[in-house]
C-alpha cells in the first residue's frame, strides 16, 4: 500500500514556549484506518490541526496525497475531510443545504447526485429537509460527517467522534465508521477508548506529551493488553521485595503493603500460583488479591517507564 500522508520530524511550540509535539514521524497508509491514542493534552488535535492547516507547525514537513502543507495548502486541503470535536453548524440551516454548501466551499461544482449519495450512505436522506437544530445528536454527528465528505476528499478526519455519546450511538458510529472505510476512505481517528481502537482500526499510534510513543498494528498491541495486574494485599507491610521473588515481575506499592504481578492472561503458565506458593513459604501472608486487566494508562505509563530508564 502507498501512504496518502507522510509526516516528518514534525514539532510544534505554541507561543506560551510549551513544546506540543516533539518530532513526530509518521505515515498513513491509503485505505486503512488508524486509530491515534493518547491521554488528555498528548498533542491530537494539535496534529490534526496542523495536518489540516488550521495551526501551523513549528518545524517539519507533512504531506497529504502528495501535497505539501505549507507550499501546496491547497492542494493537502481539498484531499482532506475534517469532522471536529465540537458540533459545529448552523442550527437554523437544513441538512441538504448545509452539505451542499460546504462542498461548495472547497470550489467543487455542484453535484446533486454525490450530495444524494453521502446522505443515503449516513441515513439522513428521510431528514434532508430538516433543520439542524432538529436533529439528535447523532444525527447532528452525521451531518458532521455528511459535510466533512461533501468535497470527496481521500482522507477523513474524525477527532474523538464518539466523545461523550452513549453507548448505543458509539457503536452505530464504528458500523457507520466501517462502511465508510468500504467507500476507499482513509480514516484517522483521534480517542481515548481503548475498545474504540480495538474495534475499527488497522493500526494503531500511541502519543503521550508531544512524542508518538509507538505505532503498531492493532493485533500486535492488544497482544500487550492482553496483560492482567494482580495486587496481593500483605498483612504486614515490607520495606523491599525479597530477592527470592526476583523471578517475577513485581513491584511494591502502598507503603509496602500491596505487591503487584503483572503477567500475560493469555500464557498458559501465568506464574500466578508459583507466585503464592513462594510468597507462603517466605512467611508472607496476604489478606486480600485481585486482578484487572492492563488499561491503556498501564501501558502509557510502563512505556514512559521503559524511556526514562533507557
Ligand atoms: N494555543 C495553545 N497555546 C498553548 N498551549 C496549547 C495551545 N493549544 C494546545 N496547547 C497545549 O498543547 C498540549 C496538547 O494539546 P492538544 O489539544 O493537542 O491535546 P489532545 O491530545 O488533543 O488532548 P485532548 O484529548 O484533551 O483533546 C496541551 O498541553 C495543551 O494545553
Amino acid at each position: 500500500m502507498a501512504s496518502i500522508i507522510n509526516i516528518r520530524g514534525l514539532t510544534k511550540r505554541y507561543a506560551s514556549g510549551f513544546e506540543a509535539l516533539k518530532g513526530v514521524d509518521l505515515s498513513i497508509e491509503e485505505g486503512e484506518i488508524f486509530a491515534l491514542l493518547g491521554p488528555n493534552g498528548a498533542g491530537k488535535t494539535t496534529m490534526i490541526s496542523i495536518i489540516c492547516g488550521i495551526a501551523r507547525p513549528t518545524g517539519g514537513e507533512v504531506q497529504v496525497a502528495g501535497h505539501d502543507i505549507a507550499r501546496d495548502y491547497r492542494g493537502a486541503r481539498s484531499a482532506i475531510g475534517l469532522v471536529p470535536q465540537e458540533l459545529s453548524t448552523d442550527q437554523f440551516e437544513r441538512v441538504i443545504d448545509t452539505v451542499t454548501f460546504s462542498r461548495g466551499l472547497f470550489g467543487k461544482p455542484r453535484n446533486d447526485a454525490y450530495v444524494e449519495k453521502i446522505l443515503r450512505d449516513l441515513s439522513l436522506w428521510d431528514k434532508r429537509h430538516s433543520k439542524i437544530l432538529e436533529l439528535s445528536g447523532g444525527m447532528k454527528r452525521r451531518v458532521m460527517i455528511a459535510k466533512a465528505l461533501s468535497h470527496e476528499p481521500r482522507v477523513l478526519f474524525l477527532d474523538e467522534p464518539t466523545a461523550g455519546v452513549d453507548v448505543e450511538l458509539r457503536r452505530d458510529m464504528w458500523k457507520l465508521i466501517g462502511e465508510l472505510r468500504q467507500t476507499g476512505v482513509t480514516i484517522i481517528l483521534t480517542t481515548h477508548y481503548i475498545e474504540e481502537a480495538e474495534e475499527m482500526a488497522d493500526r494503531v499510534g500511541v502519543i503521550n506529551r508531544g512524542e508518538l510513543m509507538l505505532v503498531e498494528e492493532k493485533t500486535a498491541l492488544m497482544k500487550k493488553l492482553g496483560k492482567k495486574t494482580l495486587t496481593i494485599v500483605l498483612i504486614d507491610p515490607i520495606a523491599t521485595l525479597p530477592p527470592e521473588l526476583a523471578d517475577w515481575d513485581l513491584s511494591l506499592h502502598a507503603e509496602g503493603q500491596e505487591i503487584e504481578y503483572i503477567f500475560d492472561a493469555q500464557a498458559e503458565r501465568t506464574g500466578v500460583s508459583s507466585l503464592l506458593r513462594r510468597l507462603g513459604d517466605l512467611g508472607l501472608g496476604y489478606k486480600d488479591l485481585n486482578t484487572r486487566q492492563s488499561s491503556l494508562e498501564d501501558i502509557f505509563v510502563s512505556l514512559v517507564h521503559q524511556e526514562k530508564a533507557a
